[in-house]
């Protein structure tokens, strides 16, 4: 539901009808609100309007004043609509004040058709819902009274089915002959509103009703017997004026006009139809994934007359959808309940995903995602929007507001315009709103400045309204609290969820499950070993073994090609006489493996990835460039944020070098180095210095960074702002980071300064 806004005077229309606010009620002049207490005295204040109830307390809080307008518990209000120009109406069941102090009321709500379904239905009379849903709102977003009342009664005071325009009741009357769970699209029996509801004694009477004859929640265990009947699952058809259709089910309507995030809901209109109520046909019209989920993954034509090599390429590739994801059962499971009962629920949260890259976090986020969404279709689970934003994809932070937005409504709109509608949006009621996942991948990239975004995002899931589900995945355990504070960390109370790195047997599973179905047995197991081990060694990261294994699977491709060729070039030899067979037979078994896998392959493929000129060029850097790029290194690993400015390159390499100089052993080698010693690391000219060494701190202070930052950004591997070493200038990686890590990993001078990468 939109949310409800203060002020007066402005046009608003209730479902069907354009309506005035009701001034004539509340009158034009914004006067203050005051209680009405049980049995309060009359006073002049109060025109002797004294109410007297047996079953109230005194001095409980009863009703509300404005000026001449006074509402009462149970009594049917009209509530200011916001841009959505539909006016509310609630049952007030309780005066309190709201979190900001201010006088308010909780409501119980009544919902409009064209809330639940899309198909608006044009009536002359206004029928309600009303439903299981509450919220608090302020009194000053009180619109004067609404009648509600059955369609008899409506027909009896309005024979003509229309309420007169210039009636005082005009867009104040409605007709309500049904309860409804909104987020579950469940509706109550019919029943006679004059028969079940005559004021506040009625409320729990009729609380209790609709609890009982609706469905809390879509979360169900599937039972094979259960007839849409026995769940009164009902929708109004909105071609038979106010007929209900037993067994037609349809998502609630948000979910179903979220195109922002669909990019294939063209879908929709051919493969998911909704169909008529009379079909009696279970309708699920719901939007589809942006990924690939991974059971739903095929083979394609292609595929399926593809050499082994090509299907184990394919496979291997990163890009390619898995279709399990071994070792990380636990994690799924972690995420899916977290999200099942926040989904559930109807509450929103924050899940932060910290792990190492490679460790599976995107592809784990999205294969829950993907299992919740089965559950959605399978009516098991209540509806919700899903969407994903990726640090790595947008040029400015600010860009998450107007894609989150977009998923939310549809609309396109500016960043600055969307944190705008965004922030009202979550602080306004909206029992109607359907909850949403935001899949927060490389949140470091998105940290800005002022951790604005990061905030909001961490934030927004606490607002009692916002039923936003916020999946924020990064590299570094403590990016929270390295950006926010610990004590704004610890009030947003996020969960937290660490994917670890996989040891060399996880990393085996996963390439074996990738070649599950490969035929012609090309990769041997010794080789997947041997891979998974190299990896391991350094990172865990599966994103590394696949790479080399599919390297491997290249480069077998390649061999076995240049053995059919030579094979093909000597079909007549004498070597292929029976004669010479025997002699030839472990040429044979060379050239049989020739085709295969071996850990000689992978051994290949490693050493390509670590000679290419890259790695070549990185590891002839000199000595001053190493240190700068390796203090960048652990700067972005510490605090998982990809810019840094160079000064706080030149303070990470202070404190790496400190720790080395306390440790002393390295020390010598600098020394040496700065004095030009040959030795282990004899001078190349960096001109490393020791400003202080021997005493209090033992500062060092290398020189020649500043020329190194220089050359390391006219050669595009890093990303300096205006190209010139000053301590605010921003700074960047333009390689991977794990290009520098492989390449300075066994590098004796960076060994030297005791820093392990
Ligand atoms: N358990 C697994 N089984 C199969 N494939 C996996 C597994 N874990 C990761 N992968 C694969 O490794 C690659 C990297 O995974 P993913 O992108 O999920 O990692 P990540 O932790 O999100 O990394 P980053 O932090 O770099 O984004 C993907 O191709 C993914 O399919």
């Amino acid at each position: 539901m939109p949310g409800v806004v203060d002020g007066r005077s402005r046009k608003r229309h209730i479902p069907g009808v354009l309506r005035e606010d009701s001034d004539d009620e509340l009158g034009t002049e914004d006067l203050p609100w005051e209680w009405i207490y049980a049995n309060e005295p009359d006073t002049e204040e109060n025109n002797g309007r004294k109410r007297k109830r047996a079953t109230w307390q005194d001095g409980q809080i009863i009703g509300a004043r404005n000026g001449n307008f006074e509402c009462y518990l149970g009594d049917t209000t009209l509530l200011k609509a916001d841009s959505s120009n539909e006016a509310w109406v609630g049952i007030i069941c309780e005066f309190q004040e709201d979190e900001e102090g201010e006088m308010a009321a909780n409501f119980m709500w009544f919902s409009s058709p064209n809330e639940i379904r899309s198909a608006k239905k044009r009536t002359d009379y206004v029928e309600l819902y009303i439903t299981t849903s509450f919220d608090v709102n302020a009194l000053s977003t009180i619109n004067g009274k609404a009648h509600v009342m059955s369609q008899q009664a409506f027909v009896n005071k309005f024979p003509t089915g229309k309420v007169p325009r210039k009636s005082k009741e005009y867009g104040k009357v409605f007709v309500c002959r049904r309860g409804c769970n909104t987020r579950t699209c469940t509706y109550t029996e019919e029943f006679i509103w004059e028969d079940i509801y005559h004021g506040r004694e009625d409320l729990e009477a009729l609380q209790e009703r609709l609890q009982k004859e609706t469905k809390a929640t879509r979360k169900k265990k599937p039972a094979k017997d259960e007839s849409p009947e026995r769940d009164y699952k009902f929708e109004a058809d909105p071609e038979a004026d106010g007929e209900y259709a037993p067994g037609v089910y349809r998502t609630p309507k948000k979910a179903r006009t979220r195109d922002a995030v669909t990019p294939s809901s063209r879908h929709k209109k051919t493969g998911n139809k909704p169909a008529t109520p009379s079909s009696h046909r279970r309708i699920v019209v719901k939007k589809h994934l942006e990924f690939t989920p991974l059971a739903t993954r095929v083979l394609s034509p292609m595929h399926v007359h593809a050499s082994p090599y090509q299907v184990a390429r394919t496979q291997l590739h990163v890009a390619s959808v898995p279709t399990s994801l071994p070792c990380r059962e636990s994690e799924f499971s972690l995420v899916y309940s977290h999200l099942e009962a926040a989904i559930t629920d109807g509450s929103g949260t924050c899940i932060y995903i910290s792990g190492t890259p490679g460790t599976g976090k995107t592809a784990t986020v999205r294969e829950v995602v993907s299992h919740l969404d089965a559950a959605v279709r399978a009516d098991e689970l209540d509806d919700f929007i899903f969407v994903e934003i990726n640090g790595m994809k947008i040029t400015d932070p600010h860009q998450s507001y107007a894609l989150l937005w977009e998923a939310l409504k549809g609309q396109r709109v500016s960043p600055a315009q969307a944190l705008d509608l965004l922030e009202r949006e979550f602080s306004h009621p909206s029992p109607r709103r359907v909850p949403c996942v935001v899949l927060m991948d490389e949140l470091d990239q998105l940290v800005t400045k002022n951790q604005g975004v990061m905030y909001n995002f961490f934030n927004w899931p606490g607002l009692r309204h916002s039923r936003l589900i916020v999946l924020a995945v990064a590299n570094t355990m403590d990016l929270p609290e390295r950006t926010l504070s610990n004590k704004i960390s610890s009030r947003l109370g996020l969960t937290r969820i660490t994917f670890p790195g996989y040891n060399h047997e996880q990393l085996m599973r996963i390439v074996q499950s990738r070649l599950e179905g490969v035929p012609g047995d090309i990769v041997d197991p010794d080789a997947i070993q041997f891979a998974a081990r190299k990896v391991a060694a350094v990172s865990g990261d599966a994103r590394r073994a696949l790479d080399i294994c599919r390297r491997a699977v290249e480069l077998a491709e390649a061999d076995a090609k240049v053995n059919d060729l030579s094979d093909d070039a000597t079909p007549n030899t004498p070597t292929k006489t029976p004669a010479r067979k025997k002699d030839e037979s472990p040429q044979k078994k060379k050239k049989s493996s020739a085709g295969r896998v071996t850990i000689e392959t992978v051994r290949r493929a490693i050493n390509e990835a670590t000679s290419n000129p890259l790695q070549q060029y990185l590891r002839s850097l000199p000595f001053a460039s190493k240190l700068l790029l390796t203090a960048l290194c652990l700067r972005i690993q510490r605090t998982g944020l990809a810019e840094s400015t160079f000064g706080d390159v030149l303070e990470e390499m202070q404190r790496m070098l400190k720790l080395t100089v306390n440790e002393s052993r390295p020390l010598k080698l600098l020394e040496k180095r700065a004095t030009g010693q040959k030795g282990e690391g004899a001078d190349d000219g960096t001109g490393l210095m020791i400003t202080k060494a021997k005493q209090t701190g033992q500062l060092i202070r290398p020189a020649g960074l500043g020329s190194a930052a220089v050359d390391l950004t006219g050669a595009g591997i890093i990303n300096l702002e205006g190209q010139r070493p000053e301590r605010p200038s921003k700074m960047r990686l333009a390689v991977g980071d794990e290009e520098v890590r492989l390449a300075f990993r066994d590098d004796p001078e960076i060994k030297g300064v005791g820093v392990m990468l």
